[in-house]
């Protein structure tokens, strides 16, 4: 954003018009969610940059469209623009306080640091946050939540808690930052034009970090299958996972692979509970295994030919004992999604994972730890790409952000989801969907998405699916059975949404 900003103002776009432009449409976004009759009083916290500036040129307009309006300035020296606006306003007769002694106010305005803030927030500044935060009145935060760094989207000693925060010209990356999250409340992009060669210039024709969107996320989904494909070219996936212990794991990742649409689906588990699976999911061919005495896959069949699959997922409830069967699985030639028990044998042997054809780790938090333990996680997304450039893999982190890099350093964003997603077992109904659209994939009638275009789907679909699931049955109704089978209407939904 700094180096396109540079470009605007050195093709002589001048500072103070655009200050004007992006804060005047602030003024009016302002006025519609918090109008005078119900908020008369509004606080404006004026930052010493440009930030700060933007919050001036509201408070003027507020001011003349009959707010009350109290500036408060806990800075001694100002940028030249933003000394100006604050003159003006004092010529306007609007109080001027550098103080926490905080008036009664209805709304609040955040524009004490935007995008240029990097350093600790201490002493006054920091009262001043803490004492707004406090009151409990609706804030709007302009550009970021004062107080979080915009990359990483840490808390920078402490920040404002934002009703809502009216992004200014391009996404910072800190909204898609799980440590983000509390301060930024209800978050949206105010567009000031800014011209696309310039956005180009800078970025590249693809930004290395992106949010998946639904035109994307639909584009590659295998929506329309040939006419005359039989089901072994529309995917033929492999499930390895369960035992006696962790039977479920293994219902819910068979259920995640069966909204897929995958044509054909496998699911090798200790044979113990073939009964139960196959009960569960008449559609699938259930392969038993032998077992140990804790109920854990010994091995799969020597009859098994693991090369006929075109995808294999491993891991949900496997437990850590089926070392060799990993191993094995990892040595095939086609494409591998690895979660959960899986992640945690292969942590041990990273060796496993150089192989030439595409792997998937899904890690949470936990397991990316114990794979990656030298990647620090503050900055998620430059954590999961600094993995999957390791590992040449595609990874998957989990959370309340999920965030899917290839190994090429593309790095993709869910940018909505819900925390009704934390939940055992909703992982595993994301592994058997993910597996299930990639076995499609590598059909003999492949669609064209490229993998992490895949991956990058399932994991929109998955986390809207719980986003529709809490529209109708509240946060407490997204376990995973309901979230597996609710993928294929909420599928459906999204669809008729998004169309035209
Ligand atoms: N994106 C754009 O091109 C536009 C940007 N504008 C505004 O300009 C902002 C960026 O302005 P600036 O570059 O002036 O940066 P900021 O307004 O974020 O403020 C940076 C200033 O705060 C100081 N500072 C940072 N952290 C501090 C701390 N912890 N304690 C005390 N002082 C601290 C810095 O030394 C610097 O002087 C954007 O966020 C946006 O609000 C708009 O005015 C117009 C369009
Ligand atoms: N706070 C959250 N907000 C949104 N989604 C979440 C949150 N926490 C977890 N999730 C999602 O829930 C799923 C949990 O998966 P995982 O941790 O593997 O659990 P399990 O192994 O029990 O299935 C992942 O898809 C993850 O992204
Ligand atoms: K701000």
């Amino acid at each position: 954003m700094q180096a396109i900003e540079a470009r605007i103002f050195a093709a002589d776009m001048p500072v103070a018009a655009l200050m004007e432009k992006v804060a005047l449409q602030i003024a009016a976004q302002f006025q519609v969610r918090y109008p005078l009759v119900d908020y008369p009083q509004v606080g404006v916290l004026v930052g010493p940059g440009h930030n700060g500036g933007d919050a001036l040129v509201v408070a003027r307009e507020l001011h003349f469209r009959g707010y009350g309006v109290q500036v408060y300035c806990p800075f001694e020296r100002l940028k030249d623009l933003t000394q100006s606006h604050l003159r003006y306003a004092t010529t306007l007769g609007i109080p001027v306080q550098p103080h926490c002694a905080l008036a009664d106010c209805d709304v609040w305005l955040d524009g004490l640091f935007g995008f240029g803030q990097s350093r600790n927030i201490t002493g006054t500044v920091a009262q001043l946050i803490d004492a707004v935060n406090a009151t409990g009145a609706p804030i709007i935060s302009i550009d970021l939540p004062s107080g979080i760094q915009p990359d990483t989207g840490q808390v920078l000693g402490t920040a404002i808690r934002a009703t809502v925060t009216l992004c200014l010209g391009l996404w910072k990356q800190a909204f898609f930052q799980e440590a983000a999250l509390p301060a930024l409340g209800e978050s949206t992009l105010v567009d000031f034009d800014i011209p696309a060669a310039d956005i180009t210039a800078v970025m590249g024709s693809r930004p290395l970090v992106q949010r998946v969107d639904h035109r994307w996320a639909l584009a590659a989904l295998p929506l329309q299958r040939p006419l005359t494909v039989h089901k072994y070219q529309m995917g033929n996936l492999l499930l390895v996972c369960g035992s006696t212990r962790y039977a479920g794991a293994a219902i819910l990742a068979g259920l995640g692979a069966r909204a897929s649409g995958v044509g054909m689906l496998s699911i090798a588990v200790p044979a113990a509970l073939k009964p139960l699976l196959n009960q569960q999911l008449p559609e699938a061919l259930i392969i038993p295994c032998s077992a140990t005495a804790t109920g854990e896959i010994q091995a799969l069949p020597a009859s098994l030919d693991l090369a006929a699959y075109s995808t294999i997922g491993c891991g949900c409830g496997l437990t850590q004992g089926p070392q060799a069967v990993v191993e094995q699985v990892l040595a095939q030639g086609q494409t591998v999604v690895l979660d959960a028990d899986g992640l945690n044998i292969v942590a041990a042997h990273p060796a496993w994972l150089s192989r030439a054809a595409t792997t998937v780790l899904t890690p949470h938090v936990g397991e990316f730890r114990r794979l990656f333990p030298a990647i620090d996680l503050a900055d998620r997304l430059a954590a999961v790409r600094a993995a999957a450039l390791q590992s040449r893999t595609i990874v998957l982190l989990k959370g309340a952000r999920v965030a899917i890099a290839a190994p090429s350093g593309q790095v993709g964003v869910i940018p909505e989801s819900t925390p009704a997603l934390a939940r055992g077992g909703s992982g595993d109904v994301l592994t058997g969907l993910l597996a299930g659209l990639l076995a499609q994939s590598h059909g003999a009638d492949p669609v064209a998405s490229s993998p992490i275009e895949i991956v990058q789907a399932a994991a929109w679909w998955h986390a809207q699916t719980g986003r529709s699931l809490v529209v109708d049955r509240t946060q407490l109704g997204v376990d995973a059975e309901t979230l597996a089978i609710a993928l294929i209407p909420a599928l459906k939904q999204l669809i008729v949404a998004n169309s035209g």
